[in-house]
């Protein structure tokens, strides 16, 4: 089928099974094609091809609302709604977003991109169809690593309480990224192999209601006999206790056993949750055999060989290795040491701590706030927990770290990975907000390496540190090619460190965005400006004595971030001096402006906003005309 030609789900309704699995034949070869070119999360969705066929063939979307949790397995549904035009733009600047997106399409009723947020928003709708009395079906696709997701146990509890109908869709391909952890994947485990226990139930009260005179009695009787049937055939009986009609579990990979699970959750009153088995990958052999979760989110590969393309030369470690062997090496003669990760040991590259120390490595689901809070716990028996967690995923964390970690003042290593722009995975997924959500909390440090040289001396430095909270954010991606020292030494907390130097202005800056700062000194000294250049790697506290030193001096100030300017480090600048009464220091900043960031490139993001060599040359030579306008 011209998958092209699709404009909307409306051709499958007179479709034949059989049809339908040709149409996933052509869906899984377009997915494998398209993103052997551009990347993408191939393995959720080469598992929820006939999932999303059934749904789209059963529903009647948009009317009929079709939430995508975590929303990386959306493709099949962008294809089904009029999108396979724009998958050679996928995750690309200004191209097809990754995840559901309310601009794109009226069938992406709601935007995801974090885990767990499914189910509550269905309840949202859910409470708004019937105070509208309205008529539709409220449809949520969950997966079981985003089931372990605290938010969706709290949607569980509510709605089996209110008792909406709801048809809630569990994917279960029994994989996180990394394969699934938790009781409730046991549960799910136990449900999968205890076989369909519904229709045992139905078939039963039939049977017996046939019974003749006796049949109420009976009936009765066999009430509790179906009870007890539950508890012989589902072990699990986890979603019935909280209110669902539990159906399932399914071939999530049948036509056949899809419509008739879904035809009977339709005609079901409350909420049903509806079990599907699928398989992660399938139909593309080295996605389906992954074990580990390479293939849930890939770069380019070849189609033939499954082999990943590789940059043309060789890159500096990743950033995550870098900090995750530094723990490592220090966990050998530091048994204090306990690295926790919420569903990301594999993009955390904890792999090799795992291997050697099992017993104090604790990936717990997707699972921020238990995270946050068992490193928390840890700290108060004098260990020194490893918080190996996203920038963007710490978002959910916000308030462990407050109340728990930094008010108890406990020794916690917060390693915030993906801190500053991550590109493809877009708006949800920026690791821009940290700074300005941590820098106002009393007692956390907060750090960031220029390269991964004093990353090494930064993360030496955080397990050594045992005055409280401190936390050290590093990018997606490669460090900046260094040599390495062979010998650990710590980082004075509180001190910057001046890279460049220069009078006529300077530019405070850490991280990534130091190489464009030096080029633009680089470039405006030739334009007789001479910039001193300060490597202002510890965001909280800041170096007083040196910030005050350069206020003194009474020179232009150009604070440069890849994180959000309002409440970011450049507002500390403003703060600082106002507080010291340099209430004319020209201070300017650059950073991510108040809006959210989409997909696309790095560079190119920081192009649209300004963030480039070019910007800053601009900025200091407008500071120092200014400056010379004033003299
Ligand atoms: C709050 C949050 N934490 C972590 C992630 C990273 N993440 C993306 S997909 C995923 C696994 C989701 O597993 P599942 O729901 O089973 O979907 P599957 O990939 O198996 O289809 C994780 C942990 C996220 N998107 N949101
Ligand atoms: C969908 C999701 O949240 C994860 O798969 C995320 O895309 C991983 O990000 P990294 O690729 O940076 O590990
Ligand atoms: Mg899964």
């Amino acid at each position: 089928m011209d998958l092209l030609s699709i404009k909307d789900p409306s051709f499958l309704k007179g479709m034949s099974n059989k049809e339908l699995e040709a149409l996933g034949q052509d869906i899984r070869q377009f997915l494998i094609e398209k993103l052997s070119v551009t990347g993408g999360h191939i393995g959720p969705n080469l598992g929820v091809v006939e999932l999303t066929i059934a749904l789209h063939k059963c529903f009647d979307s948009p009317k009929d609302k079709i939430i995508w949790d975590v929303g990386h397995q959306s493709y099949v549904h962008k294809i089904l709604t009029g999108r396979a035009s724009e998958f050679d733009t996928l995750r690309q600047f200004k191209g097809l977003c990754g995840f559901p997106k309310r601009i794109e399409s009226e069938h992406d009723v709601w935007e995801t991109g974090h885990s767990s947020t499914s189910l509550s928003a269905a309840m949202g709708m859910a409470i708004a169809r019937d105070l509208k009395k309205e008529k539709s079906f409220v449809v949520p696709v969950i997966g079981d690593g985003a089931l372990t997701g605290g938010m969706a146990l709290e949607a569980l509890n509510h709605i089996g309480h209110e008792k909406k109908d709801m048809i809630v869709i569990l994917n279960d391909n029994e994989m996180s990224i990394a394969p699934n952890v938790g009781a409730l994947h046991n549960i799910l485990g136990q449900l999968r192999t205890a076989g369909k226990y519904q229709w045992v139930k139905d078939e039963l009260e039939m049977l017996l209601k046939k019974v003749p005179a006796v049949g109420g009695k009976l009936a009765a009787t066999a009430e509790r006999v179906k009870d007890s049937l539950k508890y012989l055939f589902v072990s699990g009986m986890f979603f019935e206790e909280l209110g669902f009609t539990y159906l399932g579990p399914i071939d999530g990979h049948n036509f056949d056993n899809l419509f008739e699970s879904l035809s009977y959750a339709k005609k079901t009153e409350g909420p049903v949750l509806l079990h599907v088995i699928t398989k992660k990958g399938k139909g593309y052999q080295p996605a389906e055999s992954d074990k580990t979760g390479t293939w849930h989110g890939t770069g380019p590969y070849k189609m033939d060989t499954g082999d990943f393309v590789k940059p043309n030369k060789k890159q500096p470690p990743a950033w995550s290795s870098l900090v995750s062997e530094t723990v490592r090496k220090l966990a050998r003669s530091d048994e204090r040491i306990v690295a926790i990760t919420p569903a990301m040991p594999v993009g955390s590259k904890l792999e090799g701590f795992a291997s050697e120390f099992p017993e104090r490595m604790y990936d717990v689901g997707i699972a921020e706030q238990h995270a946050a809070t068992v490193a928390a716990g840890l700290a108060t028996q004098n260990m020194k927990p490893f918080l190996a967690i996203y920038s963007t995923f710490l978002q959910r964390a916000y308030d462990q770290v407050v109340h728990d970690i930094c008010r108890q003042n406990l020794n916690v290593f917060i390693g915030i990975d993906r801190a500053g722009l991550v590109g493809a995975d877009g708006e949800t997924h920026q690791g821009v907000f940290d700074i300005a959500f941590l820098r106002h909390v009393p007692n956390i440090v907060i750090m960031m390496p220029k390269d991964e040289n004093e990353g090494q001396h930064m993360v030496y430095t955080a397990v050594n540190y045992d005055d409280g909270p401190i936390a050290m954010r590093f990018p997606r991606g490669n460090g900046v090619g260094v040599p390495m020292d062979t010998e650990f030494h710590t980082i004075p907390i509180g001190t910057w460190e001046v890279i460049k130097e220069g009078d006529d202005a300077a530019i405070l800056t850490f991280g990534t965005t130091i190489p464009m700062a030096m080029d633009a000194a680089m470039l405006l000294e030739k334009q007789g400006i001479s910039v001193k250049v300060v490597n202002a790697r510890f965001i909280k506290p800041l170096d007083e004595k040196m910030l005050t030193g350069l206020l003194d001096k009474n020179i232009p100030l150009l604070t440069i971030e890849e994180a959000v300017l309002q409440g970011g480090f450049g507002s500390a600048i403003l703060e600082y001096a106002h507080s010291q009464g340099y209430y004319h220091a020209q201070i300017d900043r650059l950073g991510i402006p108040d809006q959210f960031i989409e997909h696309g490139d790095v560079g190119s993001l920081l192009e649209e906003i300004g963030l480039t060599t070019e910007g800053i040359i601009k900025r200091i030579s407008t500071l120092a005309r200014k400056k010379q306008q004033r003299a």
